[in-house]
């Protein structure tokens, strides 16, 4: 299961839930790149730039979307390369967690451990990225989950009634086969 959608949508907050929930192993490829390189996300951005930071995030998004039944939360920059596309929506079911950008910004302005949002006007950066992103982020995605005003438990509730109705729809096991 990866979570795919903008800084501040909740990806590694509902992903940390959903997996306690599922029983399955959380990761967040942010973290992993991290310990990965003994830095963190602000010194990769600085040191190496973006281009950098984006090629240890390919590099975490193949290694990560090949372990078995994990959970993971994904930078909201993940979708920017066709390769990690493909690694997410062939490897996994990938759910789209769509926050408004009032939503974004409410819930990343007092946080600095965003590199791109350490501009005078991160508002408008945000506005920028949801449109060049927003279409990738519903190419690859199989289910999408408005995230506005919902409590993290409930969001992850909500989740996981549509990930029910998301299997009982693509079960192909032939009905006499069922029980
Ligand atoms: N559904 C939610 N309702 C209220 N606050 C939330 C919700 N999801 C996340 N948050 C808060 O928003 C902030 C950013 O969440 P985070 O999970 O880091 O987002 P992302 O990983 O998508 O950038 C955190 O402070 C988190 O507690
Ligand atoms: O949107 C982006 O390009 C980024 C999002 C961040 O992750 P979150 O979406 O978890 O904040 C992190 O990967 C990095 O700061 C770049
Ligand atoms: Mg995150």
């Amino acid at each position: 299961m990866f979570l795919v959608g903008p800084m501040g949508a909740g990806k590694t907050t509902i992903g940390k839930l959903l997996a306690k929930q599922l029983g399955r192993t959380f990761v967040d490829s942010d973290w992993y790149i991290e310990s990965q390189t003994g830095a963190d996300i602000a010194w990769i951005f600085a040191k190496e730039g973006e281009a950098g930071f984006r090629e240890r995030e390919t590099r975490a998004i193949d290694e990560l979307t090949q372990a078995p039944q994990i959970v993971l939360a994904t930078g909201g920059g993940a979708v920017l390369a066709a390769e990690n596309r493909e690694f997410l929506r062939q490897r996994g079911i990938v759910v789209y967690l769509n926050a408004p950008v009032d939503v974004q910004m409410a819930r990343t302005s007092k946080d600095k451990s965003r590199p791109l949002l350490q501009q005078p006007n991160p508002r408008k950066i945000l506005q920028d990225l949801y449109s060049i992103r927003d279409p990738l982020y519903r190419q690859v995605a199989h289910i999408i989950m408005p995230t506005g005003h919902t409590y993290p438990r409930h969001m992850v509730s909500q989740l996981m009634q549509q990930l029910n109705a998301f299997f009982d729809c693509t079960d192909t096991t032939p009905k006499d086969n069922k029980e």
